[in-house]
């Protein structure tokens, strides 16, 4: 058994030793991620808070959400996504978010990997380079987003992937092998223990998103986004859900996105959004980190930097949702779309060539 396995016998034995009963099958799931990011927050020196700042941009995001009738519904109405609600889409969402990490580059916006894809043969980068390469993908016949495919190792080889993933520029996809290494784990557990069908998956989490989450972690060893910071592990489990999020606004909250408490998903703690958050002052940086960050410099996966700015990032979008909430307590804003929200407005930003604090620079599969 690889040290991944939770082995759930032994597990259930120490509980008889230490007189826990049995987990309480009734008792609603929970992922940790809010209560593990208020931690990091507690025990953040490099990281800090701005209530100041939240409170303004409260005011503006509520009103620039209402303004654009910020929903589910935006969602689709981005050009790329798909629209049909069918398992087709849950398909799509499932590999993208099996593969939605690092796609940060250190070259300049001509040289980046990149992907023409769709009318003008715009050019996609980014989150974006993902998504058009997919539906590339699919338009040639590739069943990139079949989980039958990812186990074939004949037909689903580094090579396909290669081609599945060709930029339009000499810089390739960032952590190329490590993508492959995702589909074919998810492939084979899929295989193994949910019938080659991620609708089975959905299924077997009967409409909980926590028990969605929870199942993505505690089965494939690629959706364990966890860490020890002061010597506690934290689950921060961003692609998992993310994951359970997109299905819930592709599906406008029916259907497969069916799911009856997405309250309990929190921001999903990426490189985009802290950089959004710092830009309107909800968060700051020491001075030692600010420099590493605006020099560009990599900071490892696991460092207590990193964790602090993903902790600190989940925790100030709680905040910013209970402020929105203090302001209109029936706002529909829960952290999803607010996350959703502040990821679109920094892609405007950037667009808009907005001067904004560099992103920070970890290279992982997590985000
Ligand atoms: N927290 C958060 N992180 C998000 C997204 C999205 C895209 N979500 C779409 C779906 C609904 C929304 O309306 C968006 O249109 C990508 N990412 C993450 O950002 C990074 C990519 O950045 P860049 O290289 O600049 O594209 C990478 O870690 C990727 O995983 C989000 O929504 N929230």
């Amino acid at each position: 058994m690889s040290d991944d396995e939770v082995d759930y016998e032994l597990l259930d034995l120490l509980r008889k030793s230490l007189g826990l009963g049995p987990p309480d099958p009734s008792a609603p799931p929970e992922t940790k991620v809010l209560e593990n990011a208020q931690f990091i927050y507690d025990n953040s020196i490099d990281v800090a808070l701005d209530m100041h700042h939240t409170k303004a941009a409260a005011i503006s995001i509520l009103a620039q959400m209402k303004e654009r009738e910020y929903s589910t519904k935006s969602w689709s109405a981005h050009a790329l996504h798909p629209k049909a609600k069918d398992e087709s889409t849950v398909n799509f969402i499932f590999t993208m978010d099996l593969l939605n990490f690092s796609f940060w580059s250190e070259k300049n916006e001509e040289e980046r990997f990149s992907v023409k894809y769709g009318d003008e043969s715009k050019s996609w980068t980014g989150y974006w380079s993902l998504v058009a390469s997919l539906q590339r993908a699919l338009d040639e016949d590739i069943p990139i987003t079949t989980p039958t495919f990812w186990t074939d190792e004949e037909k689903c080889t580094e090579e396909v992937l290669r081609h599945v993933f060709r930029s339009d520029t000499e810089e390739e996809i960032p952590l190329l092998a490590e993508r492959l290494q995702c589909l074919r784990e998810a492939g084979e557990i899929l295989e193994q223990e949910f019938d080659s069908s991620v609708l089975v998956l959905i299924e077997d989490a009967k409409g909980s998103a926590a028990g969605l989450v929870n199942l993505l972690a505690d089965r494939f060893p690629c959706f364990r986004d966890e860490a020890i910071f002061e010597r506690k592990k934290v689950r921060l489990l961003k692609r998992a859900q993310i994951f359970v999020a997109d299905l819930w606004a592709a599906f406008d909250g029916e259907e497969f996105g069916k799911f009856n408490d997405m309250d309990k998903i929190t921001m999903f703690a990426d490189y985009r959004v802290p950089q959004m958050l710092h830009s309107l002052g909800c968060i700051s940086y020491s001075p030692v980190l600010e420099k590493r960050i605006r020099g560009y410099g990599i900071i490892e996966p696991g460092h207590p930097w990193e964790l602090q700015i993903r902790g600190c990032s989940i925790w100030a979008v709680e905040l910013l949702r209970r402020e929105i909430l203090k302001l209109e307590s029936d706002a529909k804003v829960n952290a999803v779309l607010l996350d959703f929200f502040l990821y679109d407005l920094a892609k405007e930003r950037e667009k808009n060539g907005d001067e904004v604090i560099p992103h920070h620079r970890t290279r992982s599969i997590w985000y």
